[in-house]
């Protein structure tokens, strides 16, 4: 597989995998006497026949370039990522929804960006470049199979700058 250069986050190139959270332009709604900007209702969530669960992700940071050695997805819920701290992160993704991932993207967040993973949208794990990886993880809780895993038989690796 052809190796990935890092692209910058943005909505539109992000749309076909999941969401982008972040405060900016105007907000949809000013409240608490004004002093707040709501970001209203930015993330299509979906959990099934699941419940939602917050869960707080302490995770090793990663060197570039990275080798990229599985990809994984949710067939029965969305996953959100909210980062606790101002770094920026690296998220990996692939295209298609067959067995077999297909082309893979790979995106760098700005500081206070964080991502909602739609059901079943193949992606590489939580992948932090600096220390602390701290993260709300926003995900189905319930049963049945929610983790399915592709590994790639040739590896490719993810190039560009830690941002
Ligand atoms: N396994 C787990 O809770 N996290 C992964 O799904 C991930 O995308 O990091
Ligand atoms: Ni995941």
């Amino acid at each position: 597989m052809t190796d990935i250069v890092i692209e910058p986050l943005t909505l539109d190139a992000f749309a076909p995998f999941g969401d982008v959270l972040e405060a900016s332009g105007p907000p949809d709604r000013l409240i608490n006497q004004g002093l707040c900007g709501r970001f209203h209702d930015r993330a299509r969530l979906d959990f099934g026949k699941g419940r939602a669960g917050i869960s707080v992700f302490d995770a090793e940071p990663r060197a570039l370039p990275y080798r990229l050695d599985m990809v994984e997805r949710h067939p029965l819920g969305s996953q959100a990522f909210l980062p606790m701290t101002q770094h920026p992160f690296l998220v990996i993704v692939a295209e298609g929804r067959d067995s077999t991932p297909g082309r893979v993207r790979a995106f760098l967040t700005a500081p206070s960006q964080g991502i909602n993973l739609l059901r079943n949208t193949w992606h590489g794990v939580l992948t932090p470049l600096h220390a602390p990886g701290l993260f709300a993880v926003v995900d189905r809780i319930g049963e049945g199979a929610n983790l399915e895993e592709f590994r790639f038989p040739e590896p490719p690796t993810i190039y560009g700058s830690l941002g």
